[in-house]
């Protein structure tokens, strides 16, 4: 099934502003609705298609942990978000009721300076391999998030983080892109054309594998 567009009421006013809006009430209540049920379908069936995997994914970054390394996680745009929302989760908190130390975890595009000066003096593509050549060692977790599985800086950084001996997990969409068969578990969220869909069921996984991970660490609910 693919992603509802609006319907256009119009093309074009006569002044030659577009007018192609979405206005009418009972067809933006529908919109929202086809909208959040195409969502919800689509992780029912990410679910129901990859949990092994996903339990998989949540048994490794246990295992990282438990064996005093760290998680790096690296994606752009909006995925730099969902990147930067689960490294948080795993040092600060995620459930406000599991008392815990902190995991040690790092997004790669939460240095401003870093991704600056990094795209002006190397080049965008090789901001995070750079970064996990600084950062990962072997025994490390490198998490990379693409919806199109074709980001170069994602598949860059993931090179180096093999090269380097850590393991690698990769949370992508439409058929995969280039990063398809690259990482030790993947999944794919299969939703091709836009970003938005696949980051949805991006960040559930990730919850789902935070909380398995403090599960499995043996941190309970207080
Ligand atoms: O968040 C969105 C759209 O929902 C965008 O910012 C999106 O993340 C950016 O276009 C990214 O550069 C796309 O990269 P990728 O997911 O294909 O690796
Ligand atoms: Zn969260």
């Amino acid at each position: 099934m693919r992603h509802p567009e609006p319907v256009p009421s119009e093309t074009m006013d006569n002044g030659g502003k577009c007018s192609c809006r979405l206005t009418d009430r009972s067809r933006l209540e529908e919109s929202v609705l086809e909208t959040m049920l195409y969502s919800a379908r689509l992780k029912e069936r990410v679910a129901r298609e990859n949990s092994a995997v996903i339990a998989a994914m949540a048994r490794l970054m246990a295992d990282t942990f438990s064996a005093g390394r760290s998680v790096l996680f690296a994606g752009n745009g909006g995925s730099a978000a969902d990147a930067q929302h689960l490294a948080t989760e795993l040092t600060i908190r995620y459930r406000s009721t599991v008392k815990r130390p902190a995991l040690p975890a790092i997004a790669l595009s939460s240095d401003s300076m870093a991704l600056t000066a990094g795209a002006n003096d190397l080049g965008y593509d090789a901001v995070f391999a750079r970064l996990v050549e600084a950062y990962g060692k072997e025994g490390d977790l490198f998490v990379g998030l693409s919806t199109s599985g074709n980001s170069m800086s994602v598949i860059n950084a993931m090179k180096v983080a093999r090269q380097q001996g850590m393991k690698t997990i990769a949370l992508l969409g439409g058929e995969g892109g280039l990063m398809k068969g690259m990482a030790d578990l993947q999944l794919i969220v299969p939703h091709s054309g836009t970003a938005d869909r696949v980051q949805e069921c991006h960040i559930t996984v990730g919850h789902v594998i935070i909380d398995l991970v403090e599960q499995i660490l043996g941190y309970c609910d207080t």
